[in-house]
């Protein structure tokens, strides 16, 4: 260069010996053998966390799933964090099958900490895919319900007090392609009772309108998230799809209303949202280009389609979707849907409705 200037050094910074890539994820082999023990097969999928990939253990001689977190500090805390709630989990095995994914194992590779876990299959959200986004049946619906009532009710048990903070269909998991039975995973946003520390969690869809409002949350917020959930496996739709936060609030007040006076009172971030009118009512604020129903004005009746035979009258005169098993299904929905907190169902009373009573139960009931 003239002047006499160096070129800049192009020598190529070698991540980690060269193991990582620049995301400060490991470099995936297929073929090789951690701790001469686990067989990289192929990669599962990828997160902020890091990657997951299937492995075979040639010691227990079976398939594993193995999540290799990033060789970065913030990710490694926070996976340390998951591994203390899994393995807390772990030895409350007690008597309800929980419906956990288990966490066979943990160790350090080439400065990643290694999560082995059991391995499952496809999630909740590749099942939506496959029905090409018109929902599963109410009976299977039902009985998704019923297992992640039976693992909410195990993780907020007295000396567990778990929130898992981003329970969502990608996060909900078939044990078996051709079975029912499911199994949450990915605690790495998870906290007990007493360690809420942040407060941006929760995927969009599946927010909690306390999250929303950065109110203080509890493990009402999982309840919140399962009610949207199961109204989507059914429809094939998220129930509330916002695009934003804005958003995402005015779509959940477009079908239940305008929250509770005290619960916008004590937001720090209502102003986001509301604007007061002259008598003194809150009143969404209006966002440019964006058109909403009147609030509490979208029925959820109308999106399960309680009258008309379902998801877009696609269940009509169909086994096992009777207006009075829709009548139920949206009763119950909405008790997980309650704005307060305090008000919502939990798990346990959730499992005594009469949405997952069988009907000799019922019969036995009115004789
Ligand atoms: C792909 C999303 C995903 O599964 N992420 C993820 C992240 C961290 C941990 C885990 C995890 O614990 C898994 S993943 C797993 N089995 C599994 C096997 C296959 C699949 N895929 C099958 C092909 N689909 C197009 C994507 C999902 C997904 C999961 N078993 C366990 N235990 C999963």
């Amino acid at each position: 260069l003239e002047g006499g200037i160096k070129p800049p050094v192009t020598r190529k910074i070698l991540q980690n010996n060269g193991y990582d890539d620049v995301n400060h994820d490991y470099v995936i082999c297929v073929g090789e053998r951690f701790l001469d023990r686990y067989e990289v097969h192929g990669l599962i999928g990828k997160g902020s966390f890091g990657q997951v990939v299937k492995a075979y253990d040639h010691v227990e001689q079976t398939f594993v799933a193995i999540k290799i977190i990033k060789n970065k500090k913030p990710f490694f805390m926070q996976a340390q964090v998951e591994v203390k709630l899994l393995q807390l989990m772990k030895c409350h095995e007690g008597d309800v099958k929980y419906g956990i994914v288990s966490l066979k194992c943990d160790f350090m590779w080439r400065s990643h900490l290694c999560l082995v876990f059991e391995l499952l299959s496809y999630n909740l959200y590749d099942l939506l895919r496959k029905s090409n986004f018109r929902g599963v049946s109410l009976s299977l619906t039902r009985k998704f319900a019923q297992q992640l009532l039976t693992s909410l009710m195990f993780l907020q048990s007295r000396d567990l007090q778990v929130i898992h903070c981003d329970l969502k269909p990608e996060n909900i998991l078939l044990c078996n392609p051709k079975k029912s039975n499911i199994k949450i995973i990915d605690f790495g946003s998870s906290c007990q009772m007493g360690q809420q520390f942040y407060n941006y969690i929760q995927s969009r869809f599946y927010r909690a309108p306390e999250v929303i409002l950065s109110l203080p949350y509890d493990m009402a917020i999982d309840m919140w998230a399962l009610g949207a959930i199961l109204v989507e496996m059914h429809t094939g739709e998220p129930l509330f799809c916002g695009s934003d936060e804005v958003d995402q609030l005015n779509k959940i007040i477009e079908v239940l209303g305008i929250p509770p006076r005290k619960m916008i009172e004590q937001s720090k971030k209502w102003n986001k949202f509301f604007l007061m009118t002259p008598d003194e009512q809150y009143a969404p604020l209006p966002k440019p280009g964006k058109k909403y129903a009147l609030p509490g004005a979208r029925l959820l009746d109308k999106i399960i389609g309680v009258e008309t035979g379902g998801p877009g009258g696609r269940r009509l005169h169909e086994p096992g979707h009777s207006h009075l098993d829709y009548i139920k299904f949206r009763d119950l929905i909405l008790k997980m849907l309650r704005f307060e907190p305090g008000q919502r169902l939990t798990p346990a009373e959730a499992l005594t409705h009469s949405f997952f009573r069988k009907p000799d139960e019922m019969t036995a009931l009115e004789a």
